[in-house]
Protein backbone atom coordinates (compact mmCIF):
# COMPACT_ATOMS: atom_id res chain seq x y z
CA UNK A 1 0.00 0.00 0.00
CA UNK A 2 0.99 3.56 -0.50
CA UNK A 3 2.37 5.60 2.63
CA UNK A 4 -0.38 8.77 2.14
CA UNK A 5 3.37 10.76 2.98
CA UNK A 6 4.65 9.56 -0.35
CA UNK A 7 1.79 11.40 -2.13
CA UNK A 8 1.77 14.88 -3.64
CA UNK A 9 -0.63 17.22 -2.83
CA UNK A 10 -1.85 16.61 -6.83
CA UNK A 11 -2.37 12.84 -5.54
CA UNK A 12 0.72 12.12 -7.50
CA UNK A 13 3.30 9.47 -6.31
CA UNK A 14 6.77 11.35 -6.70
CA UNK A 15 9.40 10.05 -8.84
CA UNK A 16 12.18 9.03 -6.50
CA UNK A 17 9.28 6.88 -4.48
CA UNK A 18 9.05 5.11 -8.07
CA UNK A 19 12.84 3.71 -7.45
CA UNK A 20 13.86 3.30 -4.02
CA UNK A 21 12.96 -0.21 -2.36
CA UNK A 22 11.80 1.44 1.02
CA UNK A 23 10.51 -1.96 2.12
CA UNK A 24 14.28 -2.92 1.69
CA UNK A 25 15.26 0.23 3.40
CA UNK A 26 13.19 -0.57 6.37
CA UNK A 27 14.14 -3.88 6.49
CA UNK A 28 17.61 -2.73 6.82
CA UNK A 29 17.43 -0.22 9.49
CA UNK A 30 15.31 -2.91 11.33
CA UNK A 31 18.47 -4.77 11.28
CA UNK A 32 21.51 -1.56 11.84
CA UNK A 33 18.82 -1.11 15.36
CA UNK A 34 19.10 -4.78 16.32
CA UNK A 35 23.31 -4.93 15.08
CA UNK A 36 23.89 -1.67 17.69
CA UNK A 37 21.75 -3.54 20.67
CA UNK A 38 18.15 -1.53 20.12
CA UNK A 39 14.89 -2.88 20.11
CA UNK A 40 13.52 -1.85 16.85
CA UNK A 41 9.72 -2.78 18.53
CA UNK A 42 10.03 -0.42 21.61
CA UNK A 43 7.90 2.60 21.19
CA UNK A 44 10.06 5.48 20.27
CA UNK A 45 11.66 3.50 17.54
CA UNK A 46 8.76 1.26 15.64
CA UNK A 47 8.54 4.37 13.19
CA UNK A 48 11.83 4.73 12.92
CA UNK A 49 12.80 2.35 9.89
CA UNK A 50 9.74 3.84 7.31
CA UNK A 51 10.92 7.63 8.78
CA UNK A 52 14.60 6.50 7.74
CA UNK A 53 13.29 4.75 4.15
CA UNK A 54 11.63 8.23 3.31
CA UNK A 55 14.23 9.85 4.21
CA UNK A 56 16.66 8.23 1.90
CA UNK A 57 14.16 8.93 -0.62
CA UNK A 58 13.97 11.95 -0.24
CA UNK A 59 18.04 12.08 -0.30
CA UNK A 60 18.78 9.84 -2.70
CA UNK A 61 15.92 10.85 -4.62
CA UNK A 62 17.89 12.68 -7.72
CA UNK A 63 19.77 8.72 -8.40
CA UNK A 64 16.83 8.45 -10.53
CA UNK A 65 16.37 11.50 -12.25
CA UNK A 66 18.38 13.60 -15.25
CA UNK A 67 19.49 17.09 -13.83
CA UNK A 68 20.51 18.13 -17.23
CA UNK A 69 16.73 18.16 -17.71
CA UNK A 70 16.44 21.45 -16.21
CA UNK A 71 19.00 23.51 -18.43
CA UNK A 72 16.74 22.11 -21.72
CA UNK A 73 14.40 25.68 -21.35
CA UNK A 74 16.73 28.21 -22.63
CA UNK A 75 16.06 32.14 -23.75
CA UNK A 76 18.17 33.53 -26.80
CA UNK A 77 20.02 36.44 -25.42
CA UNK A 78 23.24 38.12 -27.05
CA UNK A 79 25.12 38.32 -23.44
CA UNK A 80 28.33 37.23 -23.39
CA UNK A 81 29.78 38.00 -20.73
CA UNK A 82 29.89 36.15 -17.52
CA UNK A 83 26.95 34.87 -15.29
CA UNK A 84 27.63 33.90 -12.00
CA UNK A 85 25.20 32.54 -9.27
CA UNK A 86 26.83 32.43 -5.97
CA UNK A 87 26.31 31.15 -2.43
CA UNK A 88 23.62 28.42 -3.57
CA UNK A 89 23.61 26.61 -0.37
CA UNK A 90 22.92 22.94 -0.91
CA UNK A 91 23.64 19.61 0.85
CA UNK A 92 24.75 15.89 0.01
CA UNK A 93 25.29 12.62 0.92
CA UNK A 94 28.99 11.73 1.80
CA UNK A 95 29.48 8.42 0.08
CA UNK A 96 32.11 7.35 2.25
CA UNK A 97 30.40 7.11 5.46
CA UNK A 98 26.70 8.25 4.12
CA UNK A 99 26.97 11.30 6.38
CA UNK A 100 25.68 14.85 5.00
CA UNK A 101 28.31 17.81 4.13
CA UNK A 102 26.64 21.19 3.63
CA UNK A 103 27.84 24.06 1.94
CA UNK A 104 26.97 26.42 -0.77
CA UNK A 105 28.09 26.61 -4.52
CA UNK A 106 28.85 29.10 -6.95
CA UNK A 107 27.69 28.33 -10.74
CA UNK A 108 29.01 31.00 -13.25
CA UNK A 109 29.37 30.17 -17.15
CA UNK A 110 30.00 32.42 -20.31
CA UNK A 111 26.93 32.05 -22.89
CA UNK A 112 27.36 31.51 -26.31
CA UNK A 113 23.92 33.06 -27.38
CA UNK A 114 21.70 31.80 -25.11
CA UNK A 115 20.65 31.63 -21.62
CA UNK A 116 19.30 29.81 -19.13
CA UNK A 117 16.98 30.84 -15.93
CA UNK A 118 18.82 31.55 -12.83
CA UNK A 119 16.99 29.25 -10.92
CA UNK A 120 17.73 26.29 -13.11
CA UNK A 121 21.49 26.33 -11.98
CA UNK A 122 20.38 25.96 -8.59
CA UNK A 123 18.07 23.08 -9.14
CA UNK A 124 21.16 21.34 -10.99
CA UNK A 125 22.99 21.86 -7.88
CA UNK A 126 20.79 20.33 -5.29
CA UNK A 127 19.72 17.12 -8.13
CA UNK A 128 23.15 16.14 -8.28
CA UNK A 129 23.89 16.31 -4.63
CA UNK A 130 20.76 14.29 -4.17
CA UNK A 131 22.61 10.78 -4.34
CA UNK A 132 25.58 9.42 -2.47
CA UNK A 133 28.39 11.63 -3.44
CA UNK A 134 32.10 12.97 -3.45
CA UNK A 135 32.63 16.61 -3.33
CA UNK A 136 35.27 16.38 -6.12
CA UNK A 137 32.59 14.38 -8.84
CA UNK A 138 29.49 16.82 -7.65
CA UNK A 139 31.61 20.04 -8.82
CA UNK A 140 32.77 17.71 -11.74
CA UNK A 141 28.96 16.61 -12.38
CA UNK A 142 27.74 20.30 -12.18
CA UNK A 143 30.33 21.99 -14.79
CA UNK A 144 30.04 19.03 -17.31
CA UNK A 145 26.05 19.37 -17.27
CA UNK A 146 26.30 23.55 -17.68
CA UNK A 147 29.41 23.35 -20.15
CA UNK A 148 27.25 20.55 -22.31
CA UNK A 149 23.81 21.76 -22.15
CA UNK A 150 23.99 25.14 -22.87
CA UNK A 151 27.01 24.71 -25.03
CA UNK A 152 28.49 27.87 -22.67
CA UNK A 153 31.87 29.03 -23.55
CA UNK A 154 33.18 28.47 -19.96
CA UNK A 155 32.16 27.27 -17.03
CA UNK A 156 33.44 27.60 -13.02
CA UNK A 157 32.22 25.73 -10.30
CA UNK A 158 33.50 25.85 -6.65
CA UNK A 159 31.65 24.22 -4.12
CA UNK A 160 32.70 25.41 -0.47
CA UNK A 161 31.53 22.36 2.20
CA UNK A 162 31.82 21.04 6.18
CA UNK A 163 31.81 17.25 5.83
CA UNK A 164 30.23 16.04 8.85
CA UNK A 165 32.42 12.92 8.84
CA UNK A 166 35.12 15.01 9.26
CA UNK A 167 33.52 17.22 12.26
CA UNK A 168 31.22 14.60 14.68
CA UNK A 169 33.70 11.91 14.03
CA UNK A 170 36.81 10.60 13.53
CA UNK A 171 39.42 13.37 12.89
CA UNK A 172 37.20 15.42 14.48
CA UNK A 173 37.46 18.81 13.31
CA UNK A 174 34.84 21.03 13.00
CA UNK A 175 34.81 24.11 10.83
CA UNK A 176 37.35 22.74 8.60
CA UNK A 177 35.99 23.97 5.03
CA UNK A 178 36.62 21.77 1.83
CA UNK A 179 37.07 23.85 -1.12
CA UNK A 180 36.66 22.48 -4.50
CA UNK A 181 36.69 23.71 -8.31
CA UNK A 182 36.40 22.66 -11.76
CA UNK A 183 36.79 25.13 -14.97
CA UNK A 184 35.88 24.74 -18.76
CA UNK A 185 36.61 26.21 -21.71
CA UNK A 186 37.13 29.66 -21.81
CA UNK A 187 37.49 29.71 -18.10
CA UNK A 188 40.00 27.29 -18.28
CA UNK A 189 42.13 28.64 -20.77
CA UNK A 190 42.03 32.33 -20.22
CA UNK A 191 43.46 33.10 -16.49
CA UNK A 192 42.15 36.25 -16.38
CA UNK A 193 38.62 35.31 -17.14
CA UNK A 194 39.50 32.58 -14.32
CA UNK A 195 40.74 35.33 -12.06
CA UNK A 196 37.70 37.99 -12.50
CA UNK A 197 35.48 34.62 -11.61
CA UNK A 198 37.09 33.90 -8.64
CA UNK A 199 36.92 37.96 -8.02
CA UNK A 200 33.30 37.94 -7.94
CA UNK A 201 32.88 34.15 -5.95
CA UNK A 202 35.56 35.31 -3.37
CA UNK A 203 34.07 38.86 -2.70
CA UNK A 204 31.98 39.34 0.27
CA UNK A 205 29.76 42.36 0.42
N1 LIG B 1 38.10 13.13 -1.43
C1 LIG B 1 37.00 13.10 -0.65
N2 LIG B 1 37.07 12.44 0.52
C2 LIG B 1 35.96 12.45 1.28
C3 LIG B 1 34.77 13.08 0.93
N3 LIG B 1 33.88 12.89 1.92
C4 LIG B 1 34.51 12.16 2.86
N4 LIG B 1 35.77 11.89 2.48
C5 LIG B 1 36.87 11.15 3.11
O1 LIG B 1 36.77 9.79 2.84
C6 LIG B 1 37.79 9.18 3.58
C7 LIG B 1 37.44 7.73 3.88
O2 LIG B 1 38.59 7.21 4.47
P1 LIG B 1 38.72 5.74 5.08
O3 LIG B 1 40.10 5.61 5.66
O4 LIG B 1 38.28 4.75 4.04
O5 LIG B 1 37.60 5.75 6.20
P2 LIG B 1 37.71 6.09 7.76
O6 LIG B 1 38.54 5.06 8.45
O7 LIG B 1 36.32 6.27 8.28
O8 LIG B 1 38.51 7.47 7.74
P3 LIG B 1 38.53 8.68 8.79
O9 LIG B 1 37.44 9.64 8.37
O10 LIG B 1 39.89 9.29 8.62
O11 LIG B 1 38.28 8.12 10.16
C8 LIG B 1 38.00 10.06 4.79
O12 LIG B 1 39.31 10.59 4.71
C9 LIG B 1 36.97 11.20 4.59
O13 LIG B 1 37.42 12.44 5.07
C10 LIG B 1 34.74 13.76 -0.31
O14 LIG B 1 33.74 14.35 -0.72
N5 LIG B 1 35.88 13.75 -1.06
ZN1 LIG C 1 32.48 10.80 4.86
Amino acid sequence: MTDPKDTLASGATPPEARHIDKPRIEAAVREILMAVGEDPDRDGLQETPARVARMYAEMFGGLHMDPGRHLHKVFEEQYDEMVLVRDISFHSMCEHHLLPFIGTAHVGYIPRGKVTGLSKLARVVDEVSRRPQVQERMTHMVADLVESELDAKGVIVVLEAEHTCMTIRGVKKPGAITITSAVRGLLKKDASSRAEAMSLINKHS
